[in-house]
């Protein structure tokens, strides 16, 4: 599972698991050994009953055995009630311990490769997990054990009735096995196809209006039952296959019982067995084959809940480790970017980097403009800048300090960021300016909307700051989402804000709010980073930056940058390159532009 060569972090976390797992094992173990030998109750009871009462006729020994065997009975029933609790309370403690790293990786679930497509999630597999540690299915592998336990007593009753027993368990597994080779590979696929078929339904349902405006809904239907067809085909293939496996294990126990039976009376009148021992051997030999016959009803479980962990196993290890960091003193918001190239998770060998090997410095209180065609990387540069993703190479540094080593709640207080694709959480309008933050100060609140020129709008709305928003609240415009992206990235007066595509929605009357937002950001000394397609705001900000395919094709003063002063005419349009436009600064080398286009 893990090694010793592996990181600190993950063994730490290990071996809280493991410490876990070890003590339920032998707390359930312990449970399951009782329950086992109390389940010898009834076919001693039998014995007795046939071998000593019935030839004594002795009523008193009847009633003493019988109060024995109700009170043993009793106490089955409250051992396997507690075992049955106890397994609750390890799916509980599993789920706790687990949540907030599995939590936190489902976040990353884009970066998690194939084995999380098609709409599976670490969370998920978290669940199947602790509902199968919930489910009878553990009882059953507690309890398979014991089967050679009880296969050990008939022996002892007869040799042939062990041998009939032991014959009727090899067939069985057979049927185990048989069973398993006919569903695997098609349960498997069910589970993908199904996988897939949830996946499309959540990315329709979320596209829904542009399904129904562009009259896509029938073919989108399509598509989403090819996936669900293929499910149910393949579900009815293994389920089949599981049927008639099931029956043919039922026949086979039934059969072996009367073998038993008939065996036994055999013996019986050879001589060599009592009446008692008749059913007392049935018994026995039922609770042999028992765990036996429910593996093959749990195997399905048994198999999905084994492939979630390791799944689950891989994607915890794979987690950099919650170490305590030293909080360092707050940042005054210098950037430094020193030699950083992306690779896109999962990219095949032979991919180009999205951004090669930037160099630049930003220094505290500047404002810098990002500009470039799309698909030039700029976003993927916002995320690293904020530490949002990590850079496959090199190193984003805060006032000298690798993003690495900054403790990431001490510094996200000190950074604001909004999205190009502004998302909201659920909740109301003044919880999401607050960042989730239940202990916010209302005067902050307001303070950071009115910073982003969102106050006025927000208190517009008829629940102004209690407005709830999500699945059961109010849809929101995608400038007034915006505005309220900006407020959150207001919130707590950080020292770096990143912007990406801050006016995408905004009006004239919004952009102009915007040029006043980042002007007075500006004067206020936070360090401000604007990704835009928009030359006026470029050209209000210190210096402009342009990407290009990945690299830094020019870097300097916004007027050298941008050849023209009255460039925001053109904008969303391509503003005329400036030929040749020599960028000096002191974070990069000299660089000549061949042309600067805003917009793709
Ligand atoms: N996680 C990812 N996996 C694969 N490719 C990615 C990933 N993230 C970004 N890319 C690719 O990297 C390139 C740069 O993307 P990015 O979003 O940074 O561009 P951009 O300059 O912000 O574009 P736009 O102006 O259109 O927003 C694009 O070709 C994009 O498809």
């Amino acid at each position: 599972m893990f090694r010793e060569n592996d990181p600190p972090g993950k063994r730490a976390r290990q071996s809280r698991l493991r410490s876990v797992f070890k003590r339920a094992i032998a707390d359930v173990g312990v449970f399951s050994l009782l329950i086992n030998i109390l389940l010898l109750v009834v076919p001693l009871y039998l014995l007795q009953v046939y071998d000593r009462v019935l030839p004594s006729s002795s009523a008193e020994t009847l009633v003493y055995l019988s109060a024995i065997a109700v009170l043993a009975l009793a106490f089955l029933g409250f051992l396997d009630a507690i075992r049955a609790v106890y397994t609750q309370r390890v799916a509980a403690t599993v789920d706790e311990k687990l949540g907030a790293t599995t939590f936190a990786a489902s976040l990353g679930a884009a970066a998690l490769g194939a084995q999380y497509a098609g709409g599976l999630s670490p969370l998920r597999d978290l669940a199947s997990v602790c509902a199968f540690i919930r489910s009878r299915g553990v009882a059953v592998l507690f309890d398979l054990p014991f089967a050679p336990v009880f296969l050990a007593l008939l022996y002892l009753i007869h040799p042939v009735l062990f041998w009939l027993t032991l014959a009727g368990m090899a067939l069985l597994v057979l049927l185990v096995v048989a069973n398993q080779l006919a569903i695997g590979r098609n349960d498997a696929l069910s589970a993908e196809r199904s996988a897939l078929a949830s996946h499309a339904e959540r990315v329709f349902a979320r596209n829904a209006e542009t399904l129904r405006a562009m009259g896509m809904v029938e073919s989108a239907a399509r598509v989403w039952g090819r996936h669900v067809a293929d499910a149910l085909v393949l579900h009815d293939r293994s389920a089949s296959a599981n049927a008639i496996f099931s029956g043919a294990s039922r026949a086979l126990r039934m059969m072996l019982q009367l073998a038993i039976l008939g065996a036994g009376a055999w013996l019986v009148i050879e001589g060599q067995m009592t009446a008692g021992m008749i059913f007392a051997s049935s018994l026995v030999s039922s609770r042999a084959l028992q765990p036996l016959d429910q593996l093959i009803g749990a195997w399905r479980q048994i198999v999905d809940a084994r492939r979630a962990w390791q799944r689950l196993e891989k994607v915890l290890a794979a987690q950099p480790a919650q170490q305590r960091k030293l909080a360092l003193p707050d940042p005054s918001g210098a950037i430094s970017v020193q030699d950083v190239f992306f690779m896109a998770p999962n990219a095949q060998p032979g991919t180009e980097p999205i951004l090669k090997r930037l160099n630049f410095q930003i220094g505290a209180g500047e404002a810098v403009a990002i500009v470039g065609p799309s698909g030039a990387g700029k976003s993927t540069l916002a995320r690293l800048l904020v530490g949002a993703t990590q850079p496959t190479g090199g190193a984003v540094r805060i006032d000298g300090a690798d993003l690495r080593s900054w403790d990431e709640n001490q510094l996200g207080i000190h950074i604001g960021y909004l999205a190009q694709d502004v998302g909201l959480f659920p909740g109301s309008i003044a919880e999401n300016v607050a960042r989730l933050d239940a202990q916010a100060d209302d005067a902050a609140i307001i303070e950071a909307a009115r910073r982003a020129e969102a106050h006025e709008l927000i208190l517009a709305l008829r629940d102004g700051y209690q407005t709830r928003i999500g699945p059961s609240g109010r849809t929101l415009s995608g400038g007034e989402r915006q505005r309220i992206g900006l407020a959150r990235a207001f919130y707590g007066n950080p020292r770096i804000l990143v912007l990406d595509e801050p006016n995408t929605h905004l009006d004239g009357s919004g952009e102009a709010a915007l040029e006043a937002v980042l002007a007075a950001a500006r004067a206020a000394g936070v360090t401000t980073i604007v990704i835009t397609h928009r030359p006026s705001i470029a050209a209000a900000c210190d210096r402009v930056m342009l990407l290009r395919g990945g690299v830094i094709e020019a870097f300097g003063p916004s007027s050298e940058v941008l050849r023209q002063p009255s460039a925001d005419k053109g904008a969303g349009k391509g503003v005329p390159a400036q030929q040749g436009t020599v960028v000096t600064g002191s974070f990069a080398p000299t660089i000549r532009a061949p042309g600067i286009r805003f917009g793709s």
